[in-house]
């Protein structure tokens, strides 16, 4: 609320007297979308405030978004929020017309979405997404006038199937009241269409409802904002959007699309073998983490990669072989004649690059998209959201003291400026992943965006068969690919 009373430089579009708290007031409506009461008892609502208003016969109930205080205020983005509203009268069937005119035409200028598809996963971290979606953020959508298309996920890959076949024109935009697991099969579904061009332009909002809620805590930690439900689903009211890098995992004609990150070796065997400490909640992490880094494993394995300007001297010079040869794969994968539809990932000529390789062994290989990997894990602290590069973080060996001592630093992303890290930028990268040093019988897990892309010899056992085998995957970006509704 701005209390000033100073007249604002741009002209009003609507200046009125009208009824407001039981005195007839000057009520003026301008051009920077301020609504501004004055007399006595005044009120300034920014555009930023309001998220719409209805008709209630002669009056008008502006509906907003407020932090939390006594009285409408100046608007802060980082308290309590509560939703408010205010009702003015106009003095004359006229005068309500053109104020709800001029309200609806200023709302409509901002390009804010009007439909929305809306899954809620029931199952996600604390099980908690069909509450926090009737509690924390139907009303909003409610109070901004937003058709919602509502979808419970009944299984696993639905959002994805849904993503893949839905009538675009029907939306403005996908929103998940969910952890990062249905983002990353909407941006898969999106990519699989064959319209994916068209598809994967549609703005994605992420609601924090599961127990990886990296995407949404990078987005709202780089607005200054808390990682809450109010403050995600306000982003996506007001339709500000961000453009996001997308990752192409492949391998042969496998593809996966990966907007987090992808881990293999420590993070990733974290990251998967503690599910079986599920019920501990995201207690799991630390618990099971403890237990890695006591016993910790070292893989062999070579890593290739294209580093980002200003990180050429990492690893040693090479020249690219190509994406992962016939030998390389299965023979069955090899000869595979099934049709390629959607997105197959950058078109950038990997051989004319300037490549460089690092070969093991190494305790954790993990490349990240953006900053947070969940709620309080920074994992790559300069990493952005749309500069065209993965952050690599490397760890070869360390004492394992100092290896707990790092992952107790990693709430705000400290642990990279560690002599035992290398963190570098890269714009393509290949994962040659071994068996272990201490066992050549066993292998490892190939992890993404929380899913087992690859699982190697005696390894944890999943329900499902991995989508590629243990053996060399590629990694391009596509800069600003995807898109995602976000603070301003
Ligand atoms: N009804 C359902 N039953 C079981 N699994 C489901 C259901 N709906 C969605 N899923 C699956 O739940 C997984 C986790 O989803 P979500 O993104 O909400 O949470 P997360 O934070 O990534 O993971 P989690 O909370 O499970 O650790 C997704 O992979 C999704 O396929």
């Amino acid at each position: 609320m701005d209390q000033s009373g100073q007249p604002n430089s741009l002209s009003p579009l609507l200046s009125d007297q009208v009824l407001f708290n039981g005195a007839t007031v000057p009520l003026t409506f301008t051009g920077d979308g301020k609504l501004r009461f004055t007399g006595q008892s005044q009120r300034c609502l920014t555009v930023e405030e309001v998220l719409g208003f209805a008709l209630e016969g002669s009056r008008i109930r502006v509906k907003a978004v407020v932090e939390k205080r006594d009285g409408i205020c100046c608007f802060g983005n980082s308290g309590d929020l509560e939703r408010r509203s205010v009702v003015f009268e106009p003095q004359s069937q006229d005068s309500l017309t053109l104020w709800s005119q001029k309200l609806r035409d200023y709302i409509d200028s901002l390009g804010r979405p009007k439909r929305l598809l809306v899954f809620v996963n029931p199952f996600g971290g604390k099980k908690s997404a069909t509450k926090v979606f009737s509690e924390d953020v139907k009303p909003y959508l409610e109070d901004a006038d937003i058709h919602i298309t509502l979808i419970e996920t009944k299984h696993q890959l639905h959002a994805k199937e849904v993503a893949k076949s839905m009538d675009l024109s029907k939306y403005d935009g996908i929103v998940c009241v969910s952890g990062d697991g249905i983002l990353v099969e909407v941006v898969n579904g999106l990519l699989e269409r064959e319209d994916w061009s068209a598809a994967i332009k549609m703005p994605i909002g992420m609601i924090p409802a599961g127990t990886g809620n990296g995407m949404v805590k990078s987005l709202l930690h780089a607005a200054g904002e808390r990682c809450s439900a109010s403050n995600a689903i306000l982003a996506v009211i007001r339709g500000y959007k961000r453009s996001l890098d997308v990752a192409t995992i492949s391998q042969g004609k496998k593809r996966f699309f990966s907007v987090l990150m992808l881990a293999w070796g420590l993070i990733a065997d974290i990251d998967i073998e503690s599910e079986k400490y599920r019920w501990m909640g995201s207690a799991r992490i630390d618990f099971y983490g403890i237990q890695r880094i006591f016993f910790l494993r070292h893989y062999n394995g070579r890593i290739c990669f294209v580093p980002a300007p200003g990180f050429e001297d990492y690893g040693e010079p090479m020249s690219y072989h190509g994406e992962p040869t016939s030998e390389e794969i299965p023979a069955q994968e090899s000869s595979l004649k099934s049709k390629q539809h959607g997105y197959l990932g950058s078109d950038v000529k990997l051989e004319n690059m300037h490549w460089r390789t690092i070969s093991g062994p190494f305790v954790s290989i993990w490349l990240h998209n953006v900053p947070w990997g969940s709620e309080d894990a920074m994992a790559a602290p300069d990493a952005k959201f749309s500069d065209g590069y993965l952050d690599l973080i490397m760890l070869k060996d360390l004492p394992r003291l100092s290896l707990l001592s790092l992952m107790s630093n990693m709430n705000d992303g400290s642990y990279v400026e560690s002599p035992h890290i290398t963190y570098l930028k890269v714009k393509a990268f290949v994962l040659e992943p071994g068996a272990r040093v201490d066992d050549p019988t066993k292998e490892g897990i190939i992890d993404s965006d929380g899913e087992v892309i690859a699982r190697g010899n005696v390894t944890y056992k999943g329900d499902q068969k991995p989508l590629m085998t243990y053996n060399k995957i590629q990694i391009t970006v596509d800069q600003g690919l995807a898109t995602l509704f976000a603070p301003k």
